[in-house]
């Protein structure tokens, strides 16, 4: 099959490439899936390939560099975008080939690109409501370098019509997970934590999402500090496994006042980056907490910001059956256990991507393949019930190949 052909033996099946890169900076996740479905429906979707490419530490480097707005100059942003759109190139390539396809069978990439900054909230100047999103991979590059059409910067869309611009998956979650019996909770456990609530037998305006705070962002940057970079996460929950709960800790982390904000909401390393990190140390310090009292404290704070999301948020109007947890969280067993003597004592049963038959890697870079068929057929893909935005807008800007 070839993607270009739109004739109507092969224009309800094709092959789209998703590409993401998440906060964590873990590296470029790369998907191939088959499509099967009139563009912009309700499409059946098979995972084809998929593909991790770790950035070059150098490039991660400069991608954390940038997270400082003070470093963050425009030429850096400049260069840092170009060079994304190389390795994100490089990753859809590889991937393909992976597949056992060429470009040539390739209809369109969808490539959510690297979050450097995250700012939905609104910022009055001289009258007008500011709000504003940075994610960096030129799609023009992409297409240069691929021969192949790429939607990128989804959510500045959304955001020009007033939400915040996140979550973006729900609208994907929506079409694939929907159940007629169940409500289902999906959670996102990557460097943010963020939950989509589906409720049984929903409507798209039925389902709500938001962030519910930190996800491996905390672990991740408290193990990083205690081992002084040689480990960057809390490989199988080792460190928390032999530590111990400081609960007097644990309930003054608890105050952090992004758990109250009413929905919709969402956060980013703004809020629980590097400054949050540093406060966590100097409480080792003054609890006179080990390293692994410390993981395990943390561990137990974002397994908690889940149940307790649920319980403020969710559960009065949809008492849900099913959470199901995607993203490397769920590689966790220490935090899966906490997360399960959350929601087991609600009646909500803890299952993982995989033991639903999905794949937890692949989802978001799906996800963004996904939203980008609906961008190249004009139609709405965000939720204005879950971004908060005035009205359906069409995410994505397009860099056609020739
Ligand atoms: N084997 C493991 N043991 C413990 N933690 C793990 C393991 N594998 C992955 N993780 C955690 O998952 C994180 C990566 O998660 P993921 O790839 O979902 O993040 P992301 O996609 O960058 O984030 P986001 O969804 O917020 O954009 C790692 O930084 C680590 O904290
Ligand atoms: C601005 C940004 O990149 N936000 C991410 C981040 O990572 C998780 C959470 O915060 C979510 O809001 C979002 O990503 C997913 C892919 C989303 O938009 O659904």
């Amino acid at each position: 099959m070839h993607g270009g052909d739109f004739n109507t033996t092969t224009i309800h099946r094709r092959y789209a490439v998703g590409l993401m890169s998440g906060t964590s900076v873990d590296g470029i996740d790369a998907a191939v899936i088959e499509l099967i479905g009139e563009p912009g429906g309700k499409p059946e979707v098979r995972l084809i390939a998929f593909e991790n490419t770790p950035y070059p530490a150098i490039a991660r480097e400069e991608i954390f560099a940038l997270f400082d707005p003070k470093v963050a100059t425009v030429d850096r942003v400049g260069r840092l975008n170009v060079w994304l759109g190389e390795l994100f190139a490089k990753a859809a390539l590889s991937v393909i080939s992976k597949a056992g396809l060429s470009q040539a069978d390739i209809a369109f990439i969808g490539s959510h690109g690297q979050t450097i900054y995250h700012a939905p909230d609104t910022q009055t100047v001289e009258g007008l409501n500011l709000h504003y999103t940075v994610q960096l991979g030129e799609g023009a590059v992409i297409a240069a370098r691929t021969g192949i059409t790429c939607v990128t910067d989804f959510r500045v869309a959304d955001m020009a019509a007033g939400g915040q611009g996140a979550p973006l998956v729900p609208f994907t979650e929506y079409l694939l997970y929907r159940e007629d019996k169940r409500t289902l909770l999906l959670q996102n456990i990557g460097g943010i934590g963020n939950m989509t609530v589906i409720p049984a037998g929903c409507a798209a305006e039925q389902v709500f999402a938001f962030d519910t705070g930190p996800g491996n962002m905390l672990i991740d940057g408290v193990v990083e500090r205690l081992t002084e970079g040689t480990k960057k996460m809390d490989v199988g929950g080792e460190m928390a496994r032999l530590g111990s709960i400081h609960f007097g800790l644990l309930k003054q982390l608890q105050q952090e006042p992004y758990y109250s904000l009413p929905l919709p909401k969402s956060t980013g390393r703004e809020r629980f980056g590097s400054t949050y990190v540093d406060r966590l140390m100097e409480y080792q310090n003054e609890y006179d907490l080990s390293a692994c009292d410390l993981v395990a404290t943390t561990t137990m704070l974002t397994a908690w910001s889940i149940g307790d999301a649920y319980r403020r948020f969710v559960r009065v109007h949809n008492p849900a059956d099913r959470i199901i947890v995607g993203g490397g969280g769920g590689y966790n067993p220490v935090l899966m256990d906490f997360l399960r003597q959350e929601m087991e004592p609600m009646g909500v049963e803890v299952l993982t991507q995989e033991e639903v038959g999905q794949s937890s890697d692949a989802k978001e870079a799906i996800a963004f393949a996904l939203l980008a068929d609906y961008t190249l057929a004009r139609k709405p893909n965000n939720l204005p019930g879950v971004t908060g935005a005035q009205k359906p807008a069409v995410m994505g800007k397009v860099s056609y190949s020739c």
